[in-house]
């Protein structure tokens, strides 16, 4: 069977995208499932390259190559996008001139899964505050892939050997969570869940569902009653559906190592419920994936670390399993 061609975005060039990238290309597990192609700036990957001592890239291809050639790839590339210069540019500082480039390395994998040109995209992080400099309107990559690629219904799930979660809300305030959370929007990221779940780990999962307030609320003595009239009517939901289903449960004491084990997948309700947990977990391997998309796309979770870029200090390995989940998500 013919490895997916998997299209990886170099993400931020200011941020650890392009070190990360640079692992990739020569890591022998990735090309033994997929053939990674970096959606990115070549030079830049060179620069990079020397001065973190990382391998740099062996094969380069223009946009015009790529076009030609994109069928029968079957060794590590980098598609080099056109229109980054990086004239005033400064490793570890973001800008909205690096946050323009790295949406364009965004949509350009977009268009090229669009066009079937590849199987699925992994994408390296964007720094959220960049893409807002340079004037894009989107919080980040789940709200870019869901709009762009019509999807119906998307939510944000995280998988990991530790915990496999998925939340309600994501990228809003807190005062914004409750008046998003819906019975509708919960039933709908239950069901992409399992459905996902069902196919990346070949069982019905066991979802536990988490409450909102201290205690689940504690029969309405914390909160408005988000339990009774809101989360609980979507398990209910699910329930008669047929799903193996639980909650609302105490969010403080579901990640306890014994319920864990009992449980597949959690469906969290605001970003930070399911992000603390998990990071804590498992910051080094988890994947961040969209669900709901007509082609797969993964990510990895951890963010654009200005703290340390370009200094030959970055972990590729959450990368690494993202690529390696987007090629079985595509088979
Ligand atoms: N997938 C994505 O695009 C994505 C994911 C998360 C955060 N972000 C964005 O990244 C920016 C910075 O976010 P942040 O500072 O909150 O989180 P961060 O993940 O960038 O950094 C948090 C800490 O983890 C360390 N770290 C992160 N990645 C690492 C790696 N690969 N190897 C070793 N250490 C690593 C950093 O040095 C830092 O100390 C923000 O704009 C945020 O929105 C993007
Ligand atoms: N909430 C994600 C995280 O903390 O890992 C993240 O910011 C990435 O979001 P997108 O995949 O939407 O860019």
């Amino acid at each position: 069977m013919p490895k997916p061609l998997i299209a990886i975005t170099m993400g931020d060039p200011a941020g650890v995208g392009p070190e990360i990238c640079l692992q990739l290309l020569a890591n022998e597990a990735v090309r033994e499932h997929a053939t990674p192609v970096v959606f990115g700036d070549a030079r830049l990957l060179s620069r990079c390259a020397r001065q973190t001592g990382l391998p740099a890239p062996q094969r380069i291809l223009s946009e015009i190559e790529w076009a030609e050639k994109c069928g029968s790839l079957e060794e590590p590339a980098v598609l080099d996008v056109f229109g980054f210069d990086a004239g005033d540019f400064a490793p570890g500082v973001v800008s909205a001139k690096t946050g323009a480039a790295g949406y364009r390395y965004v949509e350009k994998s977009i268009e090229a899964a669009l066009a079937g040109q590849v199987a699925a995209v992994a994408t390296a992080p964007l720094n959220k505050e960049a893409l807002h400099a340079a004037g894009i309107k989107y919080p980040g990559h789940t709200e870019m892939f869901a709009e762009k690629m019509e999807a119906e219904r998307s939510c944000m799930t995280f998988f990991s050997e530790e915990m496999i979660c998925s939340l309600v809300t994501v990228h809003i305030g807190y005062q914004d969570v409750v008046p998003a959370l819906t019975t509708q929007r919960i039933l709908d990221v239950i069901e992409l869940t399992a459905d996902s779940v069902q196919r990346v780990r070949g069982k019905k999962p066991r979802i536990a569902v988490c409450g909102l307030n201290p205690h689940a609320g504690e029969h309405g003595l914390f909160g408005r009653g988000e339990e009774e009239k809101i989360i609980g009517p979507a398990i209910e939901a699910a329930r008669a559906k047929g799903h193996t289903i639980e909650g609302p449960l105490p969010p403080d004491t579901a990640f306890i190592a014994s319920k864990r084990r009992a449980v597949d997948a959690y469906i969290c309700m605001y970003h930070d419920q399911a992000l603390i947990p998990l990071k804590a977990l498992a910051f080094d391997t988890a994947v961040n994936t969209t669900l709901g998309l007509p082609v797969p796309r993964t990510s990895v979770d951890h963010g654009t670390a200005c703290d340390i870029a370009w200094q030959g200090k970055a972990n590729g390995s959450s990368l690494v399993e993202a690529v390696l989940l987007a090629a079985k998500m595509a088979r």
